[in-house]
């Protein structure tokens, strides 16, 4: 019998090769762009980046796959962050580039302030007749969600199930057969039909949407979006008491990487409207503080 299976090919990966030559064309004509537009000569910019006549012609020619400390040198010597550098495509609108400016000269506790001006000012209709829950594996999303859905009387949505249904496939068919970067184009998919199909429901996402700026902004600026907190070690236990063994392979190992885990995406989870935490009570405790946040 042969053990070895077959490694899928991602159809992503060989586009993505074929896309490599378009880039660096198009990355080319962009620095070549922005070069021109500050009114520097191609000998100067060498001069001040460090970087060979030579090597500059072939990269605004689209044939040098340029290596990033010599970009670096190049954008700083044009003294334009790196991120402009390499954003090839459609040229972003100037309010844009003057907002993000401007943003970025704000202290963090004012930027925090900043958002929430812009999300009141520009609020989308019916925000608050859309409720999502967010939060690790195990926080009481379904559980919490379901109750609160037939609390309002309206639909109750698994995200989950609705990526499976657009992808017509398992979510770890998904994962193996095209990759993270697929899932996070059906959960975008799926989260934009789900807001155009239903003024009202209580919608249950999933743990990581927070870590996909883009998705994570659309069920902010469409949502009112509640996170529902726990301690790592209840997280733990939900997932084992529901029989996922996973967690207890190694379990010290495995209980440090939750805790990295919510750790790093707490940031993105406290942009949340609300937070009810559900390690601090039972089930019943959390659904009334759950009621109390849609209700303030
Ligand atoms: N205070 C509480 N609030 C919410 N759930 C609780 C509480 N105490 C115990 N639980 C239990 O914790 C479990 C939460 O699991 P649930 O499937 O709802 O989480 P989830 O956030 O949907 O996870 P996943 O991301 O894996 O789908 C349920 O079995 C629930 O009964
Ligand atoms: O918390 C996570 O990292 C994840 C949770 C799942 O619900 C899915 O969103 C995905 O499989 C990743
Ligand atoms: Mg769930």
């Amino acid at each position: 019998m042969n053990n070895i299976n077959p490694v899928p090919v991602r159809p992503e990966l060989s586009n993505l090769k074929l896309e490599a030559n378009g880039y660096l064309r198009a990355l080319g004509e962009h620095i070549r762009d922005l070069r021109v537009r500050r009114g520097m000569p191609r000998a100067i910019l060498a001069r001040d980046s460090g970087v060979s006549l030579r090597y500059l012609a072939q990269l605004e020619s689209g044939e040098g796959n340029i290596s990033i400390v010599r970009l670096r040198q190049v954008a700083q010597a044009m003294a334009i962050p790196l991120e402009d550098i390499v954003r090839v495509g459609p040229e972003q609108a100037p309010e844009l580039t003057l907002l993000v400016q401007y943003l970025s000269r704000l202290p963090p506790a004012q930027l925090g302030e900043a958002r929430e001006l812009l999300l009141g000012t520009f609020e989308k209709k019916g925000r608050r007749h859309r409720i999502a829950l967010v939060g690790l594996r195990g926080a009481g999303k379904t559980t919490l969600g379901k109750m609160l859905a037939a609390h309002l009387d309206v639909p109750f949505i698994e995200l989950a199930d609705e990526i499976r249904r657009l992808a017509g496939m398992t979510l770890p068919e998904v994962f193996s057969l095209y990759g993270q970067s697929a899932y996070r184009r059906y959960e975008q998919r799926s989260l934009q039909a789900v807001i155009d199909t239903y003024d009202r429901f209580v919608l249950s996402t999933g743990g990581s949407i927070v870590t996909e700026a883009a998705t994570f902004d659309k069920l902010l600026t469409y949502c009112h979006t509640i996170w529902l907190k726990a301690s790592p070690s209840d997280h733990m236990a939900r997932v084992v008491a529901q029989g996922d063994r996973r967690p207890m392979s190694d379990n010290s190992e495995a209980m440090k990487d939750l805790e990295r885990i919510l750790a790093g995406r707490e940031p993105m989870y406290m942009k949340a409207d609300a937070t009810v935490n559900t390690s601090a009570g039972d089930l019943q405790q959390s659904f009334a503080e759950l009621l109390k946040q849609i209700n303030p």
